[in-house]
């Protein structure tokens, strides 16, 4: 196991994840505990894309992967057998096999180490040490420090410090272009050639911009669970940087009213140059979207011109809430605290009570997060459904994910509606979080 055993520090309090009651004595949440923290230092061995079937069609993106991917065998390129839209990259197997270790070394941040997991190259402010002496063209061994104790711009073999080896590449940049006085370093230091998660490349060029993007599975079955259809009206309430909202919009056929907002200006930006690379047919406002309701309008009509808007307005709501965001994969290190994972709930909470109004009788209401902790899942449906009397959580026919965890006043029933997605799925992917709710 060449990983971590867990992304916190020893003194992180893991009970804030787990429980909401200051109560971890049961077995089953210790072995949660261990399980998930263990995988989430891991990578998931496959990439998954989601073709945009609005400008083109699995097939001719498959051809493009295959193109790219001459040295990957074509069984590892695969269509998924339910999500239509969807391509599975399935990663070499280095399990059994050891890369081999240069003698020449250069140590990256823990941040450019689970980037270059998922296939990337080595960018030059990733870079915290090279070697001197080390020259344009040569092998180097890439390790992540660890535990934060180098140096940028150290040149020795680092050993003060705790350091994981990532894998292989060629030196693209030098010292001087790294670290030499007046140079601002960008671009790629170091082309990886192998990576122990056995990740391909990922390059920006894979793919025609606008035929597909790199989207977890999780993320996909959650807006099938919101199940647009065409002529809905939709809104997309924390949508940057629009990679479920560009689904929505493909899933619509572009047609009906599809709204997204998210709360920082450059977000937004990011969110409409998405859309328009998709060719989705979106209309993207900059708001809070704890505050984008008004109980005394009742035209349709405001739609259109942005929040606020009246209440029952929407067929369908996304709730991708803002989240204490533990679920990515892989992390080697995350050094968040316990205040800032509580400092979530209160604002979720917010967002989600401004969705129930919102949503017209009969409309559906997805929450999803890409975080673990008990008290932003399960815990945020169980107050729901305890304040919302008009709330009634369904169970997805397309449920792909585990059961949600114990540990709230969640009624067994309902968490067994719920999708988790984690440790012990068949799906190997991020940590997620998806509820389906129906308003009466
Ligand atoms: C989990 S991300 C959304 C990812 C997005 N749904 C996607 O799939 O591409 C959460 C987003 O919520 C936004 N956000 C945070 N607080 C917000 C608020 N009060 N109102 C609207 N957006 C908010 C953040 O800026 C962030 O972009």
């Amino acid at each position: 196991m060449p990983y971590p055993y867990s992304p916190f520090s020893n003194n992180f309090n893991t009970h804030i994840i787990f429980t909401l009651k200051d109560d971890n004595s049961q077995n089953e949440i210790q072995n949660i505990i261990v399980k998930s923290l263990q995988w989430l230092c891991t990578f998931p061995k496959i990439t998954s894309f989601r073709v945009n079937t609005t400008k083109t069609t699995r097939e001719n993106v498959i051809q493009e992967i295959k193109k790219h991917f001459l040295n990957v065998e074509t069984e590892n390129i695969l269509e998924h057998p339910t999500l239509t839209e969807v391509i599975i990259l399935k990663h070499q197997d280095l399990e059994s096999q050891v890369l081999p270790r240069h003698k020449n070394e250069i140590i990256v941040d823990t941040e450019c180490a689970s980037a270059i997991l998922r296939g990337a190259n080595v960018y030059a402010p990733g870079v915290l040490a090279m070697l001197s002496g080390t020259h344009l063209g040569d092998n180097v061994s890439i390790y992540a420090d660890e535990h934060k104790k180098c140096k940028k711009g150290f040149a020795k073999i680092f050993n003060e410090g705790s350091k994981i080896f990532i894998g292989n590449g060629i030196v693209r940049k030098t010292r001087h272009d790294l670290f030499g006085e007046n140079e601002k370093s960008n671009g790629i230091a170091i082309e990886v050639t192998e990576r122990i998660s056995g990740c391909p490349q990922i390059s920006d060029d894979l793919i025609p911009t606008g035929w597909a993007l790199l989207q977890n599975l999780p993320s996909i079955i959650c807006v099938k669970n919101l199940n647009p259809q065409k002529n809905d009206i939709i809104l997309d309430m924390c949508a940057a940087p629009g990679n479920k909202t560009t689904h929505i919009a493909a899933l619509m056929e572009n047609s009906g009213t599809l709204i997204a907002i998210d709360k920082t200006p450059k977000k937004v930006e990011q969110l409409a140059r998405t859309c328009t690379a998709f060719g989705a047919q979106v209309k993207a406002f900059q708001a809070d979207s704890a505050k984008i309701r008004n109980s005394n309008l009742s035209e349709y009509s405001t739609i259109m011109n942005g929040p606020p808007f009246a209440d029952n307005s929407f067929d369908k709501i996304l709730l991708d809430a803002p989240c204490s965001a533990l679920g990515k994969r892989p992390q080697l290190v995350n050094k968040t605290s316990e205040k800032i994972i509580r400092s979530y709930v209160p604002l979720q909470r917010k967002l989600f009570e401004t969705a129930v109004h919102l949503l017209k009788p009969g409309g559906t209401l997805v929450y999803s997060t890409c975080t673990i902790t008990l008290g932003e899942n399960e815990g945020i449906v169980a107050w729901a459904l305890k304040n919302f009397d008009c709330l009634t959580l369904q169970k997805p026919d397309l449920y792909m994910g585990g059961h949600g965890w114990l540990g709230t006043n969640l009624a067994e029933e309902d968490r067994l509606k719920v999708q988790r997605f984690g440790p012990d799925q068949e799906i190997d992917s991020v940590g997620f979080f998806i509820a389906c709710f129906k308003k009466y």
